[in-house]
């Protein structure tokens, strides 16, 4: 079914925000693209939590943490709290502490990604090497080589790699990854996003960054960002919402929409601020179409 365009039709836009009593935001390509907030975003949700709906932001970023992501909403004028607030890295996190449980000594992880993977990590108790440590962020030498190959660099407790944006990925910690990849350790991704929409055009994405290790290894990490949905029953857990009263604002349809539609929400809404192009869900085929869409959020102020 062809979603319904609600920019610019004010009867459809109220019809659309009264069915819902929460709206699931995705924030990269929706509230903002890198730094810069859409203009009119700070309004919108203004809009929403007056009239009663309950907001939670979830997001496949992992280089920030809950807390870093509270600071970053509130910079931008978005008033929210830490609870509010539910990204890759925690939701990996959650998975690898309470799920995964690895039994000790060798459930440490090994890190491709930045600081809120680390910090997320810290607040579940899970053991880390990699990750922002200086110790990884050069090039490689004859003695990584020969320290690689022969074991003495690695860490026998490590049992995972965790891969997320990384911006600071190198040839090093590919060949640290892989090593802990071939001797068995689990291999599971905070996202597996493609592209980072940011500065209103693209980067590579976490999905990038673990593309190098799905080529050496022949594995498939498993994903525990949108569209998991590991993290939408982590996310029901946490605030026992009823999904038919739920929609999902993204600007992904193979995150986002997905996400939404496998999870059994009431709507999903697309927002063309971000990565996907109407042309994609119009496409002879197309495996997931959004339920509604929008040229940018702000157009739900009618
Ligand atoms: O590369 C990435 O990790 C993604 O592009 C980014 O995280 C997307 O974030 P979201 O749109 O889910 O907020
Ligand atoms: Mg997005």
């Amino acid at each position: 079914m062809a979603p319904i365009y609600l920019t610019g039709d004010k009867s459809g836009i109220s019809e659309f925000i009264n069915k819902f009593d929460i709206f699931l935001f995705d924030c990269d390509g929706v509230l903002w693209s890198g730094d810069h907030i859409f203009p009119g975003t700070v309004e919108t949700l203004e809009l929403l939590r007056s009239k009663g709906k309950k907001i939670i932001f979830v997001t496949n970023n992992s280089t920030k943490s809950r807390s870093d992501y509270q600071k970053k909403l509130i910079s931008m004028g978005i008033p929210s709290n830490v609870d509010e607030i539910f990204a890759s890295a925690y939701s990996s996190a959650i998975y690898i502490a309470r799920i995964l449980k690895l039994p000790a000594p060798k459930n440490k992880v090994f890190v491709l990604g930045e600081s809120g993977i680390e910090t997320e990590l810290k607040s579940e108790g899970v053991e880390f090497i990699g990750g922002t440590d200086p110790a990884y962020r050069r090039d490689i030498t004859p003695e990584d080589y020969k320290g690689i190959a022969d074991g003495s660099l690695l860490d026998e407790n490590v049992g995972i790699v965790l891969v997320g944006l990384d911006f600071h990925v190198n040839y090093l910690k590919l060949s640290h990854a892989y090593q802990y990849l071939a001797r068995g350790a689990k291999f599971l991704a905070t996202n597996t996003d493609s592209i980072l929409p940011s500065n209103h055009t693209f980067f590579p994405g976490a999905g990038s960054i673990s593309i190098p290790l799905i080529n050496m290894t022949g594995q498939q990490p498993t994903a525990l960002g949108k569209p998991s949905q590991a993290m939408m029953d982590a996310i029901e857990g946490k605030f026992l919402f009823d999904r038919k009263t739920a929609c999902m604002i993204g600007d992904r349809l193979d995150t986002d929409v997905r996400f939404g539609i496998e999870g059994k929400l009431g709507g999903t809404l697309a927002v063309l601020t971000g990565v996907t192009k109407k042309s994609e869900w119009e496409a002879d085929g197309a495996a997931v179409v959004p339920a509604y869409y929008v040229d940018r959020l702000s157009d739900l102020r009618g």
